[in-house]
């Protein structure tokens, strides 16, 4: 699977590389220099735009690009740069990038409040993240109102999803069968087409990219989506790896889209061979980890949890 050409980049993309040169002609490259911390990138229209530019909040890299070189308001490093890539971030507006590239928020100039950072998490101590599980979560792969849709979808286009079976081999014969020992949860492959190619689409934009710098590995394949909830009471799925019968041992990696969050309790993935924690990424947000990872999804007590899944190859 080959990522897709955005013309125009969106909220939860990480920025594709550029080379940036400053009046000089001395470079800057945005992978290698400009990550780890939040950034902020304004494309003024126009010398009195770029000289207008709100004062950034101290230590934030603040980089006032065009396409020729621009006098920049004071804190702000002006920089020219590829003319397709500028287009791409659009013309007379005020990005906010976190600190792994991702774009979040885009304000048009003269931006009045300019998008600010969170409060960052405070760090785990060295003993947490000795027992934290490699997995991957990537934030924004899915908008919060596409994760609406596809609830909606769930709950009434596919009746709420059927039972949800074990794959038995008997004498040579495959069946699906119910076994509330490994799972009870409801699930159904989406039933429209637009949906499916929208969710695929946001896969190559935002998943893919991240999993090949991450984990060094190209998706060639993925199996269906498959939309899941998880109702108080009768929701849950025991621990299990993801590649331990034939018919599925060519899966690599699993990937789950929170398709709700806040709305329940309880539903939280755990990975018992690296520790106790507790893993509940937010709506929209992916895990992505090895197939061979054993994994549980944690008892749904309150509300029902909503996902979306699928195994990559
Ligand atoms: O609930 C999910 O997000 C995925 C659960 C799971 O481990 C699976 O479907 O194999
Ligand atoms: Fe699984």
């Amino acid at each position: 699977m080959s990522a897709a050409a955005a013309e125009r980049w969106l909220p939860g993309d990480r920025l594709p590389d550029a080379r940036l040169r400053d009046a000089e002609g001395a470079g800057l490259s945005l992978h290698a220099e400009c990550a780890g911390a939040p950034l902020w990138l304004a494309t003024p229209a126009d010398p009195a735009a770029a000289a207008a530019l709100p004062p950034p909040p101290a230590g934030m890299l603040a980089l006032c690009l065009g396409t020729s070189a621009l006098t920049a308001a004071p804190g702000w490093r002006a920089y020219t740069a590829d003319p397709r890539w500028l287009a791409a971030l659009g013309a007379g507006v005020l990005w906010l990038a976190d600190a792994n590239l991702r774009l979040q928020v885009a304000r048009a100039l003269p931006a009045g409040e300019p998008p600010l950072p969170g409060d960052p998490a405070p760090a785990l101590l060295p003993a947490q993240t000795l027992a934290a599980a490699p997995v991957l979560q990537i934030p924004d792969v899915f908008e919060r109102d596409f994760c609406a849709e596809l609830i909606r979808h769930l709950d009434q286009d596919c009746g709420g999803g059927d039972a949800s079976g074990v794959l038995v081999l008997e004498n040579g014969e495959q069946r699906f069968e119910l076994d509330p020992s490994v799972k009870l949860r409801r699930e159904s492959f989406p039933r429209d087409a637009a949906l499916d190619a929208r969710m695929h689409e946001r896969l190559l934009r935002r998943a893919l990219p991240e999993i090949a710098r991450v984990f060094q590995f190209q998706v060639a394949r993925r199996d269906p989506f498959k939309l899941l909830a998880y109702p108080e009471g009768a929701g849950y799925f025991h621990a299990h790896r993801d590649n331990e019968t034939p018919d599925v041992a060519y899966r690599r990696f699993a990937l789950s889209v929170n398709l709700n969050s806040g709305a329940y309790e309880g539903g939280e993935f755990r990975y018992p061979e690296f520790g106790p924690h507790l893993y509940s990424p937010p709506v929209g947000s992916a895990l992505v980890f090895s197939c061979s990872l054993l994994h549980e999804v944690r008892p749904v007590r309150r509300g029902t949890r909503y996902a979306m899944t699928t195994f990559l190859s």
